[in-house]
């Protein structure tokens, strides 16, 4: 079984070509000098796993401590699946060295192994990124519509594509599921060789702060990187807010030829350099500045000034926080050589982003808005935009998932409470906590406004429709593209976009055909 696609051509890499990243090495139980690490490695390798049961042959084993285990515990599986060495640290060393030393492979050391795996998987395949154009977008919210803007504008203009994030990885018209917002560092290696070998000539992919803090994008290469903006979140993994930051800088850190910040987030152009690109939507001296001329529904026009000049834009995605998003789409096509009548063509082809502001209700009275936004800065972008053009009352229906940091739940009952007319407190995915404590915790926060709290999403969809009347819009939020929920027990299907869609045609709001 592949883990993920690999290139059909790799050339056997020599295990000494990797002796200047290493500490270390055991060969066949014995002790190798660290000034002899060149001369004593022999062997190669053809690629490289983190996973025993994933090892391909030929492939190094890179036995990496985790949060549940240390991948040494599994060494004897790599090694029965054909391993030709065991990337590892010191506590590693001593799990796996019996097995080494009994199949004559070489234990390979390193202070932070992780931290080699991009640099190792970037060698065996070829360096895929330097032979195309990788453009890395990160930021709290953002990374996946300001990617999708990218890959069409990209697309427009003629180049073969790639894109590597939440929803999907597609290269050269294949997509595979993603496990991740951003994939580990051998897969993601490979999934730029296997793109090199199908004539991907631009490839967009998502940063998260766990890929940076985990060395996921090490050996890459960046033509590109952009930070949309920076927010609450994932403070079950980093330690405060100022870690999370700095996490995300590291991709600023030299690795991109072109850096793009956002201008009007204060932390995120705290990073600028002279050399920097930036853009705004307040401030015309940024290099990309757009204004405002008109809304048609979710349909935004505006002018977009850049290096080249003015031109006009459209976009089908609404709220401010998009036409922050689509300036920096073009700025990255501009920074690739896309010209920008073709780059604000290209991104006004994207209909639109799975799951980011996706109306499920046509034309029908009662507004139904499916929305990804599951951290506070998010919750206040989404239902902003959308008191802008409801007449009526905006219903907010959202929950907080389990297992994730918990620190954002009150936040985000406080930006709903602050921006909806109606909070409908409900279940995301609980996972493994108690549901009812997660709503109480979103709910802590909330004031001024009706809230109700309703254990069960479809109870929850199905009230709130119930109490709309024409001219409301209900903004279902939270999970957006997801198509399962995640109970303690189970996974079970839930779609909201279905939920939603099915509510307002058995309410007599749209027509069943519709759904
Ligand atoms: C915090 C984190 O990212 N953890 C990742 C990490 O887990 P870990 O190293 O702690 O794993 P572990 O279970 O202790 O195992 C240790 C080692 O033994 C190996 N092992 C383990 C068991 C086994 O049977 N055989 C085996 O070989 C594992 O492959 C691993 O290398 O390595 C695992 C294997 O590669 C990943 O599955 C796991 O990702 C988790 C599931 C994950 O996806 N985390 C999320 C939070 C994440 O990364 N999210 C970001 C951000 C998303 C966003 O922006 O919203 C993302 O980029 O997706
Ligand atoms: N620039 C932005 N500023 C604030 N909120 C935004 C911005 N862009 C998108 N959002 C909100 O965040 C949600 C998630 O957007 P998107 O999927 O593009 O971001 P992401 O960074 O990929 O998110 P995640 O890390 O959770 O996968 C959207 O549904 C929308 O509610
Ligand atoms: N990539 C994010 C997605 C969160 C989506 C939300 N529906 C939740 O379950 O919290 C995570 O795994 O933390």
């Amino acid at each position: 079984m592949l883990d993920f696609p690999r290139p059909t051509n790799t050339e056997p890499l020599p295990l000494a070509k990797l002796a200047d990243l290493l500490t270390g090495a055991t060969n066949g139980g014995t002790t190798v000098e660290p000034d002899n690490l060149a001369a004593s490695l022999g062997g190669h390798a053809t690629g490289i796993s983190l996973a025993g049961h994933l090892v391909q042959r030929g492939d190094i084993y890179a036995a990496l401590a985790g949060a549940n285990r240390h991948g040494a515990e599994f060494s004897a599986q790599a090694i029965q699946r054909g391993a030709v060495a065991i990337l590892t640290d010191e506590r590693g060393a001593q799990l796996a060295a019996e097995d080494a030393a009994e199949a004559g492979i070489p234990l390979l050391l390193a202070t932070n192994p992780r931290a080699l795996t991009g640099e190792i998987a970037a060698r065996i395949w070829g360096r895929p990124s330097e032979h195309l154009n990788l453009i890395g977008i990160t930021g709290t919210s953002g990374k996946t519509s300001v990617c999708y803007l990218i890959e069409a504008g990209l697309r427009h203009a003629g180049r073969t594509t790639g894109i590597i994030g939440t929803v999907e990885t597609t290269i050269a018209g294949e997509t595979i599921p993603s496990k991740r917002t951003t994939p580990e560092a051998p897969e993601l290696q490979a999934l730029l060789a296997v793109a090199l070998e199908r004539g991907v000539t631009d490839v967009v992919m998502e940063v998260s702060s766990h890929a940076l803090t985990l060395g996921r994008v090490g050996g890459c290469r960046f033509a590109v990187a952009g930070y949309t903006m920076f927010g609450t979140d994932h403070l079950d993994f980093h330690r405060d807010l100022d870690e999370y930051f700095q996490a995300k800088a590291e991709l600023f850190d030299g690795r991109a030829t072109v850096e793009i910040l956002n201008a009007d987030d204060e932390r995120v152009i705290s990073l600028a350099k002279p050399e920097t690109v930036t853009y705004s939507l307040t401030d015309p001296r940024a290099t990309w500045y757009a204004a405002s001329t008109a809304r048609e529904g979710f349909d935004q026009h505006f002018f977009v000034t850049g290096p080249e000049g003015t031109t006009e834009a459209t976009l089908h995605m609404p709220g401010r926080h998009n036409m922050a998003n689509a300036l920096l789409a073009y700025a990255s096509l501009s920074a690739v050589g896309v010209p920008l009548d073709t780059a604000t063509s290209g991104v006004a082809s994207c209909p639109g982003v799975p799951g980011r502001m996706e109306l499920v209700s046509g034309t029908a009275p009662v507004r139904g808005v499916v929305d990804y936004a599951h951290k506070p800065e998010a919750i206040s972008a989404v239902l902003d935009s959308l008191q802008e053009t409801t007449p009526g009352r905006v219903i907010a229906i959202l929950g907080a998932g389990g297992d994730r940091d918990a620190s954002k739940r009150a936040l985000m009952g406080r930006a709903a409470a602050a921006s909806a007319d109606l909070v409908m407190i409900t279940d995301d995915n609980p996972r493994t906590e108690d549901p009812a404590s997660i709503r109480a915790q979103v709910a802590s926060a909330v004031q001024a406004v009706p809230c109700r709290n309703i254990s069960g999403r479809e109870v929850a969809v199905r009230e709130a429709v119930a109490m709309a009347a024409p001219g409301d819009t209900i903004a279902l939020l939270g999970k957006g593209h997801e198509t399962t929920q995640e109970l303690a027990d189970r996974v079970i299907e839930c779609d909201d976009r279905v939920l939603l869609a099915r509510a307002l045609a058995d309410a007599g709001w749209v027509t069943p055909a519709a759904v």
